[in-house]
């Protein structure tokens, strides 16, 4: 067998379940998957061990995010990196507009290529650091997976939240303990109603926990 070939066979296939959750939008994110199979390794993007569970721990896990976001929504996604959650949150949703912001110029540059292949018209890449940002504009929604840790992440997005517009977080087991930790920052920043919500987007795979932090 050819290289290529065994490192095509090694991501695992989405099941109909899967197909049924993305939807209209099933030919899109396939396309995107192959992109990253194809592209995100060697771009360093995705690492070797994470392509077999790109569906599972990726995809199908970026999808949580969506029954936080209301229609019509401003979203912005701080530290997309291959794009994660925010493209996905696109791709899935024509009706929000998605500000995927990252710092890395090479992250930029896969974004915009993958924003342009899939013609996505709701996608706006915004080549910066959260920070620089602030007091410059504000979003409806602001998501964010893997960048900081819960009071980092409040500092750096928290400003960018409309009032009543809310921070949608994709965390781990650690949510409470990041959020107790960070009770003063968030309070100060002023945060309102704070929620811990166990997502599982398919019958069948891994559940994901939510953290939605509403703006007063
Ligand atoms: C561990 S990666 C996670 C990428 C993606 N969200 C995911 O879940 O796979 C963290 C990303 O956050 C970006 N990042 C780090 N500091 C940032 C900041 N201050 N503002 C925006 N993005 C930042 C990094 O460049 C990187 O792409």
């Amino acid at each position: 067998m050819e290289k290529d070939e065994e490192a095509l066979t090694e991501v695992e296939r989405p099941t109909a379940e899967v197909q049924e959750l993305f939807g209209l939008s099933w030919s899109a994110m396939e396309h995107f998957a192959q992109m990253l199979v194809e592209e995100g390794e060697l771009r360093g993007l995705i690492g070797p061990r994470e392509l077999p569970r790109l569906w599972s721990r990726h995809l199908v896990n970026s999808a949580a995010v969506s029954p936080f976001v209301p229609d019509e929504a401003a979203v912005a996604d701080v530290g997309s990196g291959a794009g994660f959650p925010g493209m996905v949150l696109a791709i899935m949703r024509p009706d929000v507009t998605v500000h995927l912001i990252e710092p890395m110029e090479r992250r930029v540059v896969w974004l915009d290529d993958v924003a342009r292949e899939l013609e996505l018209d709701n996608v706006e890449v915004v080549h910066a650091r959260a920070e620089e940002l602030h007091k410059k504009v504000r979003f409806d929604v602001v998501t964010a997976r893997a960048v900081a840790a819960m009071d980092k992440l409040a500092r750096w997005t928290l400003p960018l939240v409309r009032p009543g517009g809310r921070l949608v977080a994709l965390k781990g087991r650690r949510a409470e303990e990041e959020l107790e930790a960070a009770k003063y920052v968030l309070r100060k920043l002023g945060a309102g109603d704070v929620s811990v919500e166990e997502v599982r987007p398919v019958r069948e795979g891994e559940s994901t926990v939510v953290v939605v932090v509403t703006k007063r």
